[in-house]
């Protein structure tokens, strides 16, 4: 089945400031609302999602956060309140206590905006943990003084109730909120698909059940399940809904955790199936983060090396450079600049597939004769570069004749026949320093690329320097 949703209306926008006291005066009475709803005459709600919703809204939208858009949310939860209730005076301070948890959210979340918005990563939500649990003390400081008048409650226990309400639908709404987004592309649910979903629905069933103390950490596997299979998004709104059907599940007792279960079962057999579901949890996500860590080394190892022929990529040779490696680092170098000649006719007259074996055989070749000396590089094509420590430029030159000779007279076997390479070297030399390895490279490539056009326009199958006179040495080419 697939689910359209249309192109997303942004209602809120800087530049619109009246139609952002609308909504949010509407979003307010709105939630304020559904959170009345939930509430038992003349108390606490069970589940207030407002504060949480409205400060996820205000920390995204940072251009909400001004004490206007502020005062229009208090003044709508006020005259709801003046309208459905008679709590009088003390819904000033009630109010101003699911302020506190509004606007310390937002605060606190639009002060790292970046880390909680725009690159969470796992440290963000411990932080989104942390400034709930501040904020909720904040506000239930504040609600329980003000509802003591209310319902005859005393400070402590109505401060321990509002800190827990305010703390747990913050911690389950939030991420929800700061997360949420129109899907870039229509929803894919097919059956398989919503498996994980079907299975926190038969967790949640499983709490109903059994019951008991345990019963709560049901759903934790199968939420986790969702985390790996669906969207940061949908995972945080399919938490958000799991979370908030316990809540209320429990507070009707309709999970009931303190005595047996519905089905007889011993407070221990519950307990003991909740800590077996809590702690396959921590394994479920070390799991994963392993299997991401081994996919990223495999990356970087593709990026960083060339797949065809096994030696350094330009991104794994700038990746060695920009780590000042010590081999050649503060040392006299010698870049050269390797490219095989009319390798065009050997993809022409043998194919391209000979053309990737000749590549490998060559690179192979290059690499043995170097060996500890230095690096090889596939630049790109049928261009290769040489980083070699030599103690001065006459020895660079010698290292790049060595290659070139031996390559030369290195027969390439294709199918029933035997080619022979050759290829122009374009080479520079100098020294390094300690500080910037990939600065000094590029110059010396630079070089090393004029070099080797002269060496190609000269005739191929030599070595230039712009400083050492290189003469043409004998290739002694078998006869083809
Ligand atoms: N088989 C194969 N061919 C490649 C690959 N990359 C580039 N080539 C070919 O390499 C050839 C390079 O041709 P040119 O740039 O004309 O150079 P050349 O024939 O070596 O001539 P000179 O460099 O002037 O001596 C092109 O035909 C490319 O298609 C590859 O990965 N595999």
């Amino acid at each position: 089945m697939r689910v359209f949703f249309s192109t997303p209306f942004r209602l809120l926008r800087e530049e619109a400031p009246l139609t952002n006291a609308v909504v949010i005066f509407i979003l307010t009475t709105l939630f304020y609302f559904l959170g009345a709803m939930m509430r038992l005459v003349e108390q606490l709600s069970l589940f207030w999602p407002l504060n949480a919703v409205m400060a996820g809204v205000f920390a995204r939208y940072a251009f909400l956060q001004r004490w206007h858009y502020y005062l229009i949310s208090y003044a709508a939860m006020l005259i709801y309140d003046a309208v459905t209730t008679n709590w009088g005076i003390d819904s000033l301070l009630i109010n101003f206590s699911n302020m506190v948890f509004i606007i310390t959210m937002a605060q606190f979340i639009g002060a790292k905006r970046h880390q909680m918005l725009e690159a969470p990563e796992p440290t963000s939500v411990l932080m989104l943990f942390g400034y709930c649990l501040l904020a909720a003390l904040l506000c239930g400081f504040f609600g329980a003084i003000g509802s003591v008048g209310i319902n005859g409650q005393g400070f402590w226990p109505l401060l321990a109730e509002w800190f827990g309400e305010q703390f747990s639908t913050g911690v389950l709404i939030l991420p929800g909120v700061l997360t949420m987004s129109w899907p870039h592309k229509p929803l894919q649910l097919s059956l398989q698909r919503s498996i994980p979903i079907v299975a926190v629905v038969v967790s949640v069933i499983a709490s109903v059940v059994i019951g008991g103390a345990g019963s709560l950490a049901f759903p934790l596997p199968t939420l986790i399940w969702c985390a790996v299979r669906y969207s940061l998004p949908f995972t945080s709104l399919i938490t958000l809904l799991t979370g908030a059907a316990e809540i209320i599940l429990v507070s009707s007792r309709v999970i009931d955790i303190s005595i047996a279960s519905p089905m007889g079962m011993s407070h221990m057999f519950s307990a003991r199936l909740g800590i077996a579901t809590m702690a396959i949890c921590p394994v479920i996500v070390s799991v994963s983060v392993e299997t991401v860590n081994s996919l990223m080394r495999q990356v970087s190892l593709r990026a960083n090396f060339d797949f065809l022929t096994g030696v350094y990529s330009r991104s794994g040779l700038y990746e060695v450079l920009n780590q000042n490696d010590k081999r050649f680092a503060d040392k006299h170098v010698s870049v050269m600049l390797l490219d095989i000649d009319y390798f065009k006719s050997v993809n022409d007259s043998y194919g391209h597939e000979c053309g990737d074996q000749v590549l490998a055989s060559f690179a192979r070749q290059i690499q043995m004769v170097l060996g500890e000396r230095g690096v090889v590089a596939r630049m790109g094509g049928e261009e290769f570069v040489v980083m070699a420590t030599t103690l001065d430029s006459l020895e660079g030159v010698q290292l790049a004749e060595t290659l070139r000779l031996s390559v030369a007279n290195h027969p390439f076997q294709w199918r029933q026949q035997t080619l022979y390479l050759t290829f122009s070297i374009g080479i520079s030399s100098g020294k390094t320093n300690t500080w910037n390895l990939t600065e000094r490279f590029n110059a010396l490539l630079e070089t090393a690329d004029e070099n080797l056009y002269r060496s190609k326009k000269q005739g191929r199958n030599r070595t230039t320097h712009s400083e050492v006179a290189v003469k043409p040495s004998a290739t002694s080419l078998p006869d083809n």
